[in-house]
């Protein structure tokens, strides 16, 4: 058996897991992901109780139950590298054995949901709308450091990589999936279905100019142009790619649910970005007890 050292998994004194702070039982099987911190309480001003609540950095941990169902909601702050530290200690939460430092026998898969803000890069994808995640895109490179080729979409990959013909020092964009039994259950004709990008940034790697010039001034218009097996991608945030691939990778099931605060192809923004993230959380806490 594979004894995990000091220095690869990390506890704390308390027993808990180095960024996080959490101990095994401080969370539930099903995972609420929001980048910020202050939207932890947004989402657990509807549950009937809060039993724990543990925060450390942009960590914000408070787990309880809402209508007898156990959900822990986790602030991850902004970014794929944050996503990286939030999937891997959450697995290790799960399964790695804290005492003996070796690898459980038996896995425990999580339900894992981002609920996040977004900016549409389709016009009639309007503002105020949510959009559920079925497929996802990282140009960030995370997922190029794991053995993650199972569960990239080569075909998607390989067709995106020609239309976009992407600076070669950029990393090579990877297209991954979400959880399809979540995507049928939270799918319904109040949302809209689809292909989320993940940037590493939120201005230029997103097409944003303020001083800056960017590289590529089309690279939003081919984002938004790009068409493959009948699905163009929808929306562009910072985390949904690595939650998807992380959690694919280590048998979790995945969602992201997409406040649509912003649209990038009419020069909208919400008048109530507030409501927008209330939607999309009522929204999804009604599907996961459904
Ligand atoms: O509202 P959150 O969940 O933080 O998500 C979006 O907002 C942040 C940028 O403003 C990025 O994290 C992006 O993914
Ligand atoms: O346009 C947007 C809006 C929210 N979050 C992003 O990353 N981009």
């Amino acid at each position: 058996m594979n004894h995990l050292a000091a220095s690869e998994l990390i506890l704390n004194n308390d027993g808990s897991i180095y960024h996080l702070n959490l101990r095994p039982e401080h969370i539930a099987e099903t995972i609420l992901l929001v980048g910020d911190q202050n939207r932890v309480e947004k989402i657990t001003q509807y549950f009937d109780e809060v039993e724990v609540v543990i925060q450390k950095r942009e960590f914000h941990t408070q787990t309880g139950t809402y209508r007898g169902k156990r959900i822990s909601v986790i602030s991850t702050g902004i970014g794929t590298d944050n996503i990286d530290i939030v999937l891997n200690e959450l697995d290790a939460l799960v399964n790695i054995d804290f005492g003996s430092r070796e690898i459980k026998k038996q896995n425990t898969s999580l339900n894992i949901i981002r609920i996040g803000t977004s900016g549409s890069i389709q016009k009639e994808i309007p503002v105020d709308s949510i959009v559920i995640s079925e497929l996802a895109v990282g140009f960030d490179s995370l997922l190029h450091f794991y053995q993650s080729d199972e569960v990239q979409l080569q075909d998607f990959n390989e067709a995106l990589e020609q239309h976009l013909n992407t600076y070669s020092r950029n990393s090579k964009p990877y297209v991954v999936a979400a959880d399809a039994s979540l995507v049928e259950k939270f799918n319904s004709p109040e949302v809209y279905l689809g292909f989320t990008g993940s940037n590493v940034g939120f201005y230029a790697p997103q097409g944003r100019v303020l001083r800056l010039p960017l590289r590529d001034d089309n690279m939003k218009d081919k984002l938004a142009q790009f068409s493959f097996k009948g699905k163009k991608i929808t929306n562009l945030e910072m985390e949904t790619s690595a939650i998807f691939g992380l959690s694919k990778m280590l048998g979790h099931k995945a969602l992201s649910v997409n406040a649509i605060i912003a649209n990038r192809a009419t020069g909208n923004f919400t008048k109530d970005g507030a409501q927008a993230v209330d939607n999309a959380i009522r929204y999804t806490l009604e599907k996961l007890i459904s």
